[in-house]
């Protein structure tokens, strides 16, 4: 009989581990050149993924064009555990927000927005469903309709012609123009949203402010969602929970005040927490009634999307046309023509300001307040150009890239807005190389509310004033710089001198 070595099991049973292991790598490595194939990316780090790449000091809107101009329209990037897909051409943005719409409507799940909307009560939030269909539906019908803006015209008028009486109390010396636009976009939003002006409303503005701020860093635990420590530890998320404390008090002082006015008066609307209200009332037997959480995260939502993408985009105007002083004047013959007669501006004439409108869409397209537009969610596997997207892949569509390639605009970089004139292009989500309110399910129902506020304070500052930039600075000089957040405004305050035109 034969002895056997005793070592020979253990030789036989290594090579069956290494076999096995090869087999396996083999077998992912087929898979993956069969059947998954993702869009083209940079090289991923085990751990990090693509991290490194997009952490400098420039925003990520920047560093995703530059990485698409090498991966091309459709690419595939991992930050942490995360997969992401970025789109960087009108038309993968229409395979995403047009043919593929229903796939990709969802909001990824992100801790601080979570936190801050009760568990994404909220629309903007919301993963796609019964809540935010309901929510949705509030919102376009009841809350942001043309009927409902249209109601708000005194408020707008009366706070851009506060803006004004201020800036000629300073005529000829420095003015901040962010700080004033900001506080007046607040106040329409504010006033809209909570009717007159009361104590509580500079106290929700300060909380909402400093929310902003927060809500648009990035927080380490979204990158990496499996280990839940991170979640539970997170010191940004304190804060926030913090201020929603704050909100929830505020809303408790004034929902306690709306809810007297309204057993008294029998409910006669004014403005959207009394409409909100007034549903929460009627639909209280509905399958989904509507929640006093959701009644303030929608309310939020509202003063969050509505505040700094209006005041950014009337700062983003200012610049360009300070530092495009022929634009400036053509735009203040218009405005000066139109309203000459009147001796004042309204929004009764708006209509007629064609130029004006285009500076406004060519400023959209150069400085689009939301550059990546809100993160969407894909909710099954789907394909796109022959590239594989696996379920959860989160998406951000690279607008301020669309509207600077020069495969669609002439002198991409220009602040040209007569290629608008006589042009057919326009924000509404249909063309989708200006989508700066997004398209599809999701787009912005923010539309009819946002312009107005974009719209009355730009003509009255361009018929009362002539600008002169402070300190004998050239309009070359002018910084253009962006901030980062969730919205992307101008980094440093534009302070003007005024002089007064039309007084
Ligand atoms: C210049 C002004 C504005 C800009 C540039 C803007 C832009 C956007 C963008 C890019 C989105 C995401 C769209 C997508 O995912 O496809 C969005 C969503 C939203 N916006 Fe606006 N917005 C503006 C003003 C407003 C205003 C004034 C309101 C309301 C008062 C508003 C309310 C909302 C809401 C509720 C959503 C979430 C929609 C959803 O998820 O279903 N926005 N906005």
């Amino acid at each position: 009989m034969e002895l056997q070595n005793p070592f020979s099991n253990i030789i036989f049973m290594l090579s069956f581990l290494i076999l096995l292991v090869l087999f396996k790598i083999v077998q992912r490595w087929s898979f993956n050149n069969s059947t998954t194939k993702l869009p083209p990316g940079p090289w991923k780090l085990p751990l990090i993924g693509n991290i490194h790449q997009i952490s400098g000091s420039s925003p990520p809107h920047h560093l995703f064009k530059k990485l698409a101009e090498k991966y091309g329209p459709l690419m595939h990037l991992k930050l942490g555990e995360v997969p992401y897909v970025v789109v960087s051409s009108p038309e993968m943005a229409k395979e995403i927000m047009k043919t593929h719409d229903i796939t990709f409507c969802d909001r990824p799940n992100v801790l601080l927005p979570r936190v801050f909307t009760y568990n994404a009560r909220d629309i903007a939030f919301s993963t796609y469903g019964e809540l935010w269909r309901q929510l949705r539906k509030i919102c376009v019908v009841e809350l942001l309709s043309a009927k409902r803006v249209q109601s708000f015209s005194f408020i707008r008028e009366e706070e851009v012609s506060d803006l004004v009486k201020s800036i000629s109390a300073n005529e000829g010396s420095i003015v901040n123009l962010s700080k004033s636009i900001f506080s007046m976009t607040y106040g329409i939003v504010a006033r809209s949203a909570f009717g007159k002006k009361n104590r509580h409303q500079q106290l929700f503005k300060s909380t909402i402010e400093e929310a902003l701020g927060l809500l648009g860093e990035i927080c380490i635990a979204d990158l990496y969602p499996s280990i839940k420590i991170l979640q539970k530890g997170s010191r940004v998320k304190t804060r926030v929970e913090r201020l929603q404390g704050e909100i929830d008090r505020i809303f408790a002082r004034h929902q306690s005040m709306i809810i007297e006015t309204i057993t008294v008066k029998q409910a006669r609307m004014k403005d959207l927490v009394d409409v909100l209200l007034k549903v929460q009332h009627e639909n209280v037997h509905s399958q989904q009634p509507l929640t006093d959480e959701n009644i303030k995260s929608v309310i939020q939502d509202l003063f969050i999307a509505g505040s700094e993408t209006s005041s950014g985009i009337v700062l983003w105007a200012m610049s360009e046309m300070i530092k495009n002083p022929i634009v400036m004047e053509e735009a203040q013959v218009e405005v000066r023509r139109v309203f000459d007669k009147k001796g004042y501006v309204d929004e009764t004439e708006l209509q007629q300001l064609t130029y004006l409108k285009c500076v406004i869409k060519e400023t959209f397209r150069l400085h689009p307040t939301v550059p990546l537009l809100v993160p969407r969610e894909s909710r099954e596997r789907c394909e796109i150009n022959g590239y594989e997207i696996p379920a959860k892949t989160r998406v951000a569509v690279n607008v301020w890239a669309i509207g600077r390639d020069p495969k669609y605009w002439v002198e991409a970089e220009s602040f040209k807005p007569e290629r608008f004139v006589n042009s057919s292009i326009d924000f509404k989500g249909t063309d989708f190389e200006l989508i700066p309110f997004g398209a599809g399910r999701r787009m912005c129902p923010g539309i009819a509310f946002a312009l107005p506020n974009v719209e009355l304070p730009l003509a009255k500052l361009l018929y009362h004033f002539d600008w002169k930039l402070p300190n004998g600075m050239s309009h070359q000089e002018l910084d253009m710089t962006e901030s980062f957040g969730l919205t992307v405004g101008k980094k440093h305050d534009v302070c003007l001198i005024p002089i007064t035109r039309r007084p």
